[in-house]
């Protein structure tokens, strides 16, 4: 290959998106009314998205438009019900060696770090889980990546022997943060990531996942109902409705000239800048 060639693939692998989703459907069967008649709901509908390495796509809604489900197949925990899922390029089987690494490729982080982390484990065991499940390095070699996972969200070697109830809020989310990074991922899906924490380290938690988006080249999904704090922090946003994507476009165009009547009410409706209702300060 010549080096113009080889540039050339470079670029295509670094613009290819890391996951597709065309057209797809996610309907959840549950059981409503006095009678408690089956139903179907249809979480998801008809959704066109991608996501590559290098940005951070925003995906904005009220509760109950269908972001976490969309997240909940983004990373492989639910199955679609209809539509086609690809991982760079190819559709996503529910097992083989592809499935395998699309487990490590793609990882999220949930609302909240309270219940998403064991109380029971240390830090240090939080974080070495992902590399022995998947089993890399040896116990030398991932306490090592402990320590340099820590260093990546700003906490010091010593959160590696405390448990995650002995933290704030705030240093449990970077810890939920290292773990979805423990295993090198190329697209990380936030799901409303700082919602539960104090308004006060909010902002801290959204530069760190801004920054580690810049220097890792990571891929990010950013949910959240707050279209001020998608805004700060994606390039492309996704405006979701009743579980379709009503638009999408490159986050200023979107936020100063929206085209659709949802993202003007969104916008209409929406408080200042990362602005919750809270009661107390804590340290990140
Ligand atoms: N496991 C489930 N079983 C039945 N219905 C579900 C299930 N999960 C979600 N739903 C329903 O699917 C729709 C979309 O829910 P989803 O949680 O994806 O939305 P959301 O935008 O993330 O809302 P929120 O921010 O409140 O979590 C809602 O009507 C919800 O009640």
């Amino acid at each position: 290959m010549t080096a113009q060639a080889t540039e050339s693939a470079a670029t295509a692998e670094q613009t290819a998106p890391v996951i597709e989703l065309r057209d797809l459907h996610v309907h959840h069967r549950a059981r409503t009314g006095k009678l408690f008649k089956p139903t179907t709901i249809r979480a998801v509908n008809g959704v066109d998205f991608t996501v590559r390495r290098g940005e951070t796509v925003g995906i904005v809604g009220e509760s109950g438009c269908g972001k976490s489900t969309l997240a909940s197949v983004l990373v492989g925990l639910q199955e679609p019900t209809s539509g086609t899922r690809l991982f760079h390029g190819r559709e996503l089987a529910n097992r083989g060696a592809p499935r395998k690494e699309f487990g490590k490729a793609v990882s999220i982080v949930f609302q909240d770090p309270a219940t998403a982390l064991n109380p029971r484990m240390t830090v240090h065991d939080i974080l070495t889980d992902p590399l022995q499940v998947h089993g890399i390095g040896t116990k030398e070699s991932r306490t090592r990546t402990v320590y340099e996972l820590l260093e990546l969200v700003g906490l010091p070697r010593s959160a590696a022997e405390v448990s995650p109830t002995q933290i704030s809020g705030g240093q449990r989310q970077r810890v939920a943060i290292a773990r979805a990074l423990a295993l090198d991922p190329e697209v990380i899906v936030a799901d409303e990531p700082t919602s539960a924490l104090d308004v006060s380290v909010r902002a801290q938690v959204l530069n760190l996942l801004s920054d580690l988006k810049s220097r890792l080249n990571l891929g990010m999904v950013f949910i959240s109902h707050d279209i001020q704090t998608v805004r700060y922090v994606s390039d492309r946003i996704c405006v979701m409705n009743f579980g379709e994507i009503v638009e999408e476009g490159e986050a200023a165009r979107v936020f100063d000239n929206p085209t659709n009547g949802y993202t003007r009410t969104l916008l209409g409706a929406a408080p200042s800048l990362l602005a919750a209702p809270t009661t107390s300060s804590e340290e990140a």
